[in-house]
């Protein structure tokens, strides 16, 4: 050892020794950070082998399967189970990471969100995604964390039937109101050309959320306020034809607060695809000043209207909005907890933040797949309302649309059936994710403890035929009858509403919900938590949008069913051809 250090050159060449020790030290270190950055499969579940030999794993070809596709992943999944040829699978995401593990069976899918919920929790990868924007609200805790169900408790209140029923109604009732009529005006003045329809949309719901949450007033929706602005601009409405020929009208600027939520959730959607999160954000931060911004525009946003809501509350103790709610239980938790109440604290302001994120874009998107699926298929928009027509004979009778109480008490089935089916094509949110809490056994497999599920919404069983899967091979807790039973091969990849329809013991046709495999909301303790809300949302607009407007077929690329995945996977081309439904 003396000797190398002195330096004395070794008897292989002019080099000292400690210089060919280093050299074998590094060689050797080399070997061994070579080794652990290589993929570790877990052993029986199935791979492909060639990326277990790559320190990168699939990383490369998920990179490049984005770039050939249009920042799209999803489709990777299904493809790569189809390679591989299993309904659970690995893959390797990077260097040194945990293989990920690729479940495309419905029926164990439901079996663990469902039946095995102590033992799949919902991981740190969740939790990473909303880090950066919303890390108090519910959905990114674990059930562990003392803080999800005390957080959760604050927003519970805003999917009972009574709130729902007297605040949430009502107000989404008038913005899809607001939608019908701002789409009359556009009509006329679109003469049977296609117009963009996608910022109308996600205007309209934005404002349901927002009216929902906030004692707002009806005349602070952007939809109505795009509609006066447009009137304002009468005959000289400039129309702009753009990029594949359909119309694309003036647009008031977005209100600061709008506009901070939209890059917020922007900036959540990056959070999934980048490999490397934590640098995205830092990167983002500093060389984008406007979402540095977004954070204090929403603070101020929601700590003036929760100041409000305390005024409101302490003059008249009346609750009119979900946030007058949120409130009342922080102050029942401080009582409780022998506490002053805290009200802006994270768990408060993400709530809001996280309520307008979840609920947005989920139900703006389906309500988008929704119109795009009807305007294609004459005869399912033609048997929809004719379908509303018979269930609502009175508002017909009346030359009126239905009132918000004629639609949530009356059972359209066909509605449903159309609504369901949607959701199963276009689940807006996937893939859905889960983590061992304990080492477990899926599917026969051994699953070490940490590690993640992902579990596609489309794919094999849900809209292609399943992979067969011995009886043998289900968990204790799997039902004996089997569970719902597949989709016929021959269709489950059309859109068909009809599949959702039984008829009951006195004839009468009836929707059935567990008629056959969809997950788009999830199951068991952690499934969407708003699943009444976006229903209810989907209720209301397509009533009143296909009530009174007919949505003609679109040809060429704006008729077309390609998807761009942000924060939801949404229609690239989001346009509508109207024309008005006479005679109502
Ligand atoms: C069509 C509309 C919607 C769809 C398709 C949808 C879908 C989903 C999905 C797939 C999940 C994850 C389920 C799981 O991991 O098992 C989820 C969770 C959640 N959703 Fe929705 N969602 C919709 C509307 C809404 C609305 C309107 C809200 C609220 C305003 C909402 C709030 C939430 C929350 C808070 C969670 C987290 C629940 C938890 O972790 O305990 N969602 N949603």
């Amino acid at each position: 050892m003396a000797i190398i250090l002195m330096g004395q050159p070794s008897a292989l060449g002019l080099l000292p020794d400690y210089v060919w020790f280093l050299l074998a030290l590094s060689t050797l270190a080399l070997g061994v950070l070579y080794r652990l950055a290589l993929p570790k499969p877990i052993p029986d579940i199935p791979y492909d082998k060639k990326a277990a030999k790559s320190v990168l794993g699939h990383m490369k070809d998920m990179i490049d399967f984005r770039t050939a596709n249009g920042n799209r992943i999803t489709p990777w999944y299904e493809q790569y189970q189809r390679k591989v040829g299993a309904p659970l699978t690995q893959f390797f995401p990077g260097p040194f990471a945990r293989p990920i593990l690729v479940l495309t069976d419905f029926w164990e899918v439901q079996d663990i969100l469902l039946r095995r919920s102590r033992e799949f929790g919902r991981g740190p990868r969740v939790t990473k995604i909303f880090r950066f924007t919303t890390p108090e609200f519910h959905v990114a805790l674990q059930q562990e964390d003392p803080r999800y169900k005390a957080n959760k408790g604050l927003v519970r209140d805003s999917m009972s039937p009574t709130l729902l029923e007297q605040v949430s109604g009502p107000r989404i009732y008038n913005c899809a109101s607001d939608l019908v009529a701002l789409w009359k005006f556009k009509l006329s003045a679109a003469d049977q050309q296609p117009f963009y329809a996608h910022d109308d949309i996600f205007g309209a719901i934005s404002d349901m959320i927002l009216a929902s949450l906030f004692a707002f007033n009806s005349d602070m929706g952007t939809t109505r306020q795009q509609l006066r602005y447009l009137e304002s601009l009468d005959k000289d409405l400039p129309t702009n034809q753009k990029d594949h020929k359909g119309i694309h009208f003036p647009k008031l600027p977005p209100l600061p607060y709008y506009a901070s939520f939209e890059l917020l959730s922007e900036h959540q959607s990056d959070q999934t695809k980048t490999p490397f999160p934590l640098l995205h954000h830092y990167l983002a931060m500093l060389f984008r000043p406007e979402l540095r911004a977004v954070y204090g525009i929403i603070k101020q946003f929601e700590v003036t209207e929760i100041d409000k809501a305390l005024m409101r509350l302490k003059d008249n103790n009346t609750k009119t909005c979900t946030l007058d709610y949120m409130i009342m239980r922080e102050q029942e938790a401080a009582t409780s907890e022998n506490r002053e109440p805290v009200y802006h604290k994270p768990g408060i302001c993400d709530g809001l933040s996280g309520y307008y994120l979840a609920g947005h874009e989920t139900s703006a998107t389906s309500l988008s797949w929704a119109l795009k699926f009807l305007s294609s298929h004459a005869d399912c928009q033609a048997r929809l309302r004719d379908a509303l027509h018979r269930s609502h004979a009175t508002a017909l009778r009346e030359g009126r649309s239905p009132t918000m109480e004629e639609i949530t008490g009356t059972k359209v089935a066909y509605l449903d059936a159309v609504i369901e089916e949607t959701l199963r094509h276009h689940a807006p949110l996937q893939p859905t994710f889960r983590a061992a809490n304990d080492d477990a056994v899926v599917l026969g497999c051994q699953v070490p403890k940490g590690t993640t599920i992902l579990m596609p919404m489309t794919g094999p069983s849900l809209l292609a035929p399943g992979f067969l899967v011995p009886r043998g091979l289900r968990s204790a807790s799997f039902p004996k009858d089997g569970g719902r039973h597949a989709w016929a091969a021959e269709d489950v990849h059309l859109f068909k509403p009809e599949r959702w329809l039984r008829r009951d013991d006195a004839g009468e046709e009836v929707y059935d919900a567990s008629a056959g495999p969809m997950m788009t909301f999830g199951f068991g303790p952690r499934q969407c938590f708003g699943k009444r809300l976006g229903y209810l949302q989907m209720q209301t607009v397509l009533t009143l949008l296909i009530w009174n407007l007919d949505f003609m077929s679109l040809d060429g690329v704006l008729g077309s069913y390609e998807t761009v995945e942000l924060a939801t996977i949404r229609p690239k081309y989001s346009y509508v051809k109207l024309r008005e439904v006479r005679g109502n």
